[in-house]
């Protein structure tokens, strides 16, 4: 099983997703940024770096919602979701095909990484 950290992050009302390339596994399913957490990181470090690394910009983590256990075909991950504020950088992506500013509600319209619907959920309710 794959330990992965992902951030809602929040900004003007709005949440940051992400769309997977073409090239990567889950292609072109969105996601909430986010990566592997590498030995020895605790899952603040880990989502942080991913966020710099990934999006180039820094945020403050605000609060930890529910893990989620889910089993793909070929892999299982636990994905370990965090709600974040921007803090400031301009997004600048490294792997991800495109990037969207959604408000809360309009989430539920784009093709999810299926281990995300359970966070997207419990996100939308609160
Ligand atoms: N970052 C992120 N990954 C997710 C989400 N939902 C989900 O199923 N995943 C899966 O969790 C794994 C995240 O690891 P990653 O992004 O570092 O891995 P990767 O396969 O892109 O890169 P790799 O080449 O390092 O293996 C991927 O297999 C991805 O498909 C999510 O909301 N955010």
């Amino acid at each position: 099983m794959i330990n992965v950290t992902c951030a809602i992050i929040e900004h003007n009302e709005k949440i940051v997703v992400v769309q997977r390339s073409e090239f990567m596994n889950l292609p072109l399913k969105w996601e909430f940024p986010g990566g592997k957490i590498e030995n020895n990181e605790t899952e603040e470090a880990c989502i942080k770096r991913e966020i710099k690394e990934e999006l180039n910009i820094e945020i403050e983590l605000i609060s930890r919602l529910s893990p989620v256990t889910y089993k793909y075909p070929s892999f299982e991950i636990k994905l370990i979701p965090f709600i974040a504020k921007y803090i400031n950088g301009e997004i600048n992506l490294s792997e991800h095909k495109q990037f969207d500013w959604l408000t809360k509600d309009r989430l539920n319209n784009l093709d999810w990484a299926e281990a995300d619907i359970a966070i997207l959920k419990e996100y939308q309710s609160l």
